[in-house]
């Protein structure tokens, strides 16, 4: 698959309040990439997500989407977000699995039309990849943290997506689903060619399984390859990242950023 620009960002900075939360941000983000957004705690990783998805505006620079400017793009079935929120139903919540995943198709056939035979198809289809079509007539609120959690990803799937940016999915996960749940991505991006953005604090993992990393502290620090992020030493991540790392390893029993400061 040829390879081409889908993301990019040119000199972004945002602020919320007067404080850069993003600033001077250079991004390019190439199609078939598995890509991991890494970042001390509130280095701003989230509000880059929230600039590429249009939902704030940046008060510097300019993005473009598959070649488009922000105010340009409409084909925004071509992207699928999953956030960390995700998994929060209750075991009251009357929706079944099929039902939530459908609701990723209402930006493409609009909120008032019925859903007919082939969006079930589709829903189904979207369950199959995530393997969950054994419980797609089972109660959403029923299935666990990391079950709900594949039920999220399929409904962002079923637009057929190219690009999927997950913003700390694996957050209510159980820890011994984390691997399946890296697996399932790893599938997506290589069988099914979908290039994925993923933000984390599970910066051990992550280098294991994605192609790219970016790291990000207000800018980006560190943008390349998994195997080259690998390979630096402590130091060298605690200079990319700054003071607030405490604790920083590729051991994956102590693989989280702690911020302590
Ligand atoms: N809606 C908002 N209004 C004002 N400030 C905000 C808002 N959302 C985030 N911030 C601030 O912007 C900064 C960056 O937050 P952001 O959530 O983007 O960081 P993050 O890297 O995703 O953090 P974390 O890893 O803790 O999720 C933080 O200082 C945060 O307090």
């Amino acid at each position: 698959m040829e390879n081409r620009t889908i993301v990019k960002l040119e000199n972004v900075s945002f602020k919320y309040d007067r404080e850069w939360v993003v600033k001077d941000v250079n991004l390019d983000i190439q199609s078939g990439q598995f890509l991991g957004l890494v970042g001390p705690n509130g280095s701003g990783k989230s509000t880059l997500i929230k600039l590429m998805l249009g939902l704030v505006k940046p008060d510097q620079g300019s993005i473009h989407l598959f070649g488009q400017t922000l105010k340009q793009y409409q084909d925004w079935q071509e992207i699928g977000f999953v956030s960390q929120k995700a998994n929060s139903f209750n075991s009251g919540f009357p929706a079944t699995v099929i039902e939530v995943v459908k609701t990723g198709l209402v930006s493409r056939i609009g909120a008032f039309k019925f859903f007919n035979k082939k969006h079930k198809e589709k829903a189904l289809e979207a369950l199959r990849v995530v393997e969950m079509e054994e419980y797609a007539y089972s109660n959403i609120g029923e299935l666990s943290g990391g079950q709900q959690q594949r039920v999220f990803i399929a409904r962002a799937l079923v637009s057929d997506p190219s690009l999927l940016i997950l913003d700390e999915p694996t957050v209510g996960v159980d820890a011994k689903h984390v691997t399946e749940f890296y697996d399932l991505l790893g599938k997506l991006n290589q069988e099914q060619g979908i290039t994925l953005l993923m933000v984390t604090h599970d910066i051990g993992t992550i280098t294991d399984h994605a192609t790219h990393v970016i790291c990000m502290n207000k800018t980006v620090h560190f943008h390349g390859a998994s195997e080259e992020y690998k390979e630096f030493s402590e130091e060298d991540l605690n200079q990319l990242y700054g003071h607030s790392v405490q604790q920083l390893t590729h051991n994956h029993t102590h693989h989280e950023v702690n911020h302590n400061d």
